[in-house]
């Protein structure tokens, strides 16, 4: 297995060539130029990606870590910490959103447990449990370096095995009661953003616990003082086993060269961390919808990505990905198979003025 280190290192740009030999049939298909929006620039993307202009994708997944989170010792969420457990095994009945969503896409599901607080017998769990939960951030780090490390490792671990199963479209889900306060921890300490831009009421909560829940969040930096410069400390101290093991799937889908989507909020909070580890990882993420979970705008922004899918979702799962997935492939079909004025039936004379 290739450590942390080996694969950040091994992460190369965009294949130019193909980006350019892409760009370029693009502007040649029979449509006026940039009539397709962001559906070129997705098929662009891909290629740059795959080094291939024309791109097919077979086999489809999406990642869902789940673990749980110390801090919830603070009532940071309406719901208590076993839905973490109840929900991951829902998974494996395949009557979650995740489950439901995938169906519909043609794509499948993978769950990792990395630190669920519990135990639950699935034949198919990828049981890689670094600990039942982290610490309390708000009394001390969540985990240590270390054990970061590993959780980022086991993300790396997971992707690399999908490619080898010849998965070639990735897509990050997380699972994970508790989750939204590391995350905006999280991006508060990367970004130097304030709670009332980072914080949102996650799964539901009263005025009076949304406060709470900014205040602990608060404490937690003052306590841990993460070092904004070192994404792994920051991480570490604030985060959780599920946004590390993300971290890991980002990098490690760049080092294959697999287009991997972002999910949600917390999804994208380990995309903003994989991207600080290693910017060249962003050119191989593609954002999926954008999260009701407020914080998002600002941390999308932040990383550089647009997402592209307004449907005022924020169930988290990974559901995002399938959504995106039908996007993709569609995208991917234009590239592949709408013909260019030459290939095509319409005379280019005709439609010189159209394309200009
Ligand atoms: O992905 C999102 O944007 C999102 C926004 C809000 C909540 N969630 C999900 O809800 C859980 C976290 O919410 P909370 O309130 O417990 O922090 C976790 O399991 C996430 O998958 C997910
Ligand atoms: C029921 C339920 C399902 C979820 N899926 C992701 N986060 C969740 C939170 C709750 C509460």
């Amino acid at each position: 297995m290739m450590g942390y280190q080996a694969i950040v290192k091994g992460i190369r740009p965009l294949d130019e060539k193909a980006v350019s030999a892409a760009k370029n049939r693009m502007d040649n298909l029979i449509k006026p130029i940039g009539s397709l929006g962001r559906l070129e620039d997705i098929a662009i993307q891909l290629a740059g990606v795959t080094g291939k202009v024309k791109n097919k994708f077979e086999k489809k997944c999406t990642v869902v870590m789940s673990a749980d989170n110390g801090v919830m010792d603070e009532g940071v969420s309406a719901a208590p910490q076993v839905v973490t457990l109840i929900q991951t095994g829902n998974m494996f009945k395949g009557i979650c959103g995740i489950n439901v969503l995938s169906r519909q896409a043609g794509a499948d599901v993978r769950i990792v447990d990395i630190g669920i607080n519990g135990e639950i017998d699935c034949p198919g769990l990828i049981r890689k449990k670094i600990r039942p939960g982290t610490s309390n951030m708000a009394k001390g780090p969540a985990m240590s370096r270390d054990e970061a490390i590993q959780a980022i490792e086991t993300g790396m671990e997971v992707v690399s095995g999908l490619v080898e199963e010849g998965y070639d479209l990735l897509g990050t889900g997380e699972m994970g009661i508790g989750n939204t306060s590391t995350s905006s921890a999280v991006l508060m300490s990367l970004s130097g953003c304030s709670a009332e831009v980072a914080v949102g009421k996650g799964a539901g909560l009263t005025e009076e616990d949304f406060t709470k829940k900014k205040r602990v969040i608060e404490t937690a930096l003052h306590v841990n003082k993460p070092d904004k410069n070192d994404p792994i400390d920051v991480l570490a101290k604030v985060g959780g086993f599920d946004i590390a093991g993300l971290v890991g799937c980002y990098l490690a889908a760049a080092f294959h060269r697999v287009p991997i989507v972002v999910d949600g909020f917390i999804s994208a909070v380990a995309a903003l961390v994989a991207a600080r580890i290693s910017p060249l990882a962003r050119e191989y993420m593609i954002p999926s919808h954008f999260s009701a979970e407020p914080g998002v705008e600002y941390l999308m922004k932040e990383i550089g990505l647009e997402p592209m899918l307004l449907l005022k979702m924020r169930l988290g799962e990974g559901t995002g990905c399938p959504l995106m997935f039908h996007v993709i492939e569609s995208a991917a079909a234009v590239m592949r198979d709408m013909a260019t004025f030459e290939e095509g039936a319409i005379e280019s004379e005709t439609l010189v003025d159209i394309r200009e």
